[in-house]
């Protein structure tokens, strides 16, 4: 099927979704029409889109945690402690691994032996192997809008069953979802599935229905320098207006350097809305969401605890419309509902107690922001050239060419070339800069940068730091300074 950024027309979606539908007995259980009556009878209290566009009206910052469990009933009660306890302003359902591939046969497994053993089994929520009515116990059970949250490049059944199933927000993109997740799954592909799931967004909108969608920010979560996770978020947010979405939140993952981060959630949603424009797709609702940082934690949980209220810091002052929250269980793995709903805590204790504070404008916050904003749309308009104005094809273009390359992805698709490194103030900067197409200022810029650290550190920049970098966190620092 030949890759073009166009609307996908009904005949050829209705035809796909027999295909889909039957991909697993559990989608038999969706019916169209009676999903949108299901979605128009939500309190708006339940509804994403209509909590976000509240919560961005009244410069609110809203905390989600990440949760899923194998089992439910003990689902159920898990996101009912977070938003009872932990008082979460939106819940997730994290979706367990072996549905993220398709793999539900495995799923399955993994339910009963879960019901064997008391405990899940699996690492998030099966969600197809449920089907429609159990996603609408779980909507029912709680009292803010639950959110897809997942991994999956093909991810079109999954969206048909929760959906229909009355969650209002599905997280992820044909790259964001692909790149960070698969060894070869070619763009061609997860960027067309991903069409598909947000034609099937555009059609519940066509209908009536807002439904939240929200490319993966983060990507691989390790030194992602803002103008790459910024270049994926707009091309995804671009592709997915095309299909008809309304609703857009883009992300970016923590990198740690006060200044960078503000700059890079305020250039988001600025460049978001400028490209949006620009290629005719006005009034989208455009959020941003911040994700704590995403790399290596400390195993001490009160040291853990120091990198989520940073990172709650950092979502604050920058006026985030949503952060996800991490919990002082990151380095051990899948947390207890106790240490999630603490993350949460800790995270509103900051929130609030930051609310009424803002930070200036510094001339390192403007210098900032002009960077991403430089690096941002050369990316993104030499992948449009790449594309010859088709921004899948572009997207595809891109990074076989290393015009958008992501660090450390396992894709085979990613070329792999650049290198991040923090500088002096821990800033994440590019020590090699692979095929990106930055001039010779931005070049300029980033290697003085790195140059400084190395002489505060008597050390040439090289790999190494990039090493020390990325234990750095989990060992109490940001910067990875020599031993
Ligand atoms: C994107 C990776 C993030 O998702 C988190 N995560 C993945 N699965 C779950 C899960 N089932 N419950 C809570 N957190 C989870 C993981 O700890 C990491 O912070």
């Amino acid at each position: 099927m030949e890759l073009v950024n166009k609307k996908l027309d009904l005949e050829q979606f209705w035809a796909e979704r027999q295909e889909v539908l039957q991909s697993w007995p559990t989608g038999r259980g969706v019916d169209l029409e009676e999903a949108i009556a299901y979605h128009k009878q939500l309190p708006a209290s339940k509804v994403m889109a209509k909590k976000l566009a509240q919560g961005k009206r009244e410069g609110i910052t809203f905390a989600q945690p990440r949760a899923g469990v194998a089992l439910l009933h003990e689902h159920i009660e898990l996101l009912r402690y977070l938003q009872d306890e932990g008082g979460a302003d939106f819940l997730p359902t994290t979706i367990d691994s072996y549905t993220r591939q398709n793999r539900y046969k495995e799923a399955e497994t993994g339910i009963e032996e879960s019901r064997a053993a008391g405990r899940s089994m699996l690492n998030g929520f099966p969600a197809v192997n449920y089907g429609v009515d159990a996603c609408r116990k779980v909507v029912e059970a709680v009292n803010v809008p639950v959110q897809v949250r997942h991994g999956t490049p093909d991810a079109r059944l999954l969206a048909e069953i929760t959906l229909a199933g009355g969650f209002t927000d599905f997280e992820g993109g044909g790259i964001s979802y692909n790149i960070p997740y698969s060894k070869d799954m070619p763009l061609e592909k997860s960027i067309r599935y991903w069409q598909y799931v947000d034609r099937l967004v555009g059609y519940y909108e066509e209908n009536g229905v807002s439904i939240n969608r929200e490319p993966f920010g983060p990507l691989t979560g390790t030194l992602v320098p803002p103008s790459i996770s910024h270049a994926v978020a707009i091309i995804e947010a671009l592709l997915a207006a095309e299909q008809g979405v309304m609703n857009l939140t883009l992300g970016y993952g923590q990198c740690g350097n006060l200044y960078q981060d503000v700059a890079a959630i305020r250039t988001l949603a600025e460049l978001a809305e400028e490209y949006l424009n620009r290629f005719g797709y006005s009034g989208r609702q455009i959020t941003t969401v911040f994700h704590q940082w995403m790399g290596g934690f400390p195993q001490d949980e009160s040291k853990a605890f120091g990198v989520i209220s940073w990172g709650a810091v950092t979502a604050a002052l920058a006026r985030v419309n949503k952060v996800i929250v991490k919990t002082p269980h990151e380095a051990m793995g899948i947390p207890t509902r106790e240490a999630n709903a603490a993350g949460l805590k800790a995270t509103k204790q900051v929130l609030n107690m930051l609310k009424d504070q803002s930070l200036p404008l510094t001339s390192e916050l403007q210098l900032e922001m002009e960077m991403i904003r430089k690096e941002t749309r050369a990316i993104l308009d030499k992948t449009l050239e790449l594309g010859e104005g088709d921004w899948a094809v572009g997207a595809v273009r891109a990074f076989k060419a290393g015009v958008i390359d992501v660090p450390f992805a396992p894709s085979r698709h990613n070329l792999g070339k650049i290198l991040p490194a923090r500088d002096n103030q821990g800033a994440v900067r590019f020590l090699d800069f692979g095929q990106l197409p930055f001039d010779a200022e931005i070049r300029a810029f980033h290697q003085e940068k790195i140059a400084e650290r190395g002489r505060k550190e008597n050390r040439q920049p090289s790999f190494q730091m990039v090493i020390d970098d990325i234990y750095a966190i989990g060992k109490g620092m940001l910067v990875g300074r020599p031993r």
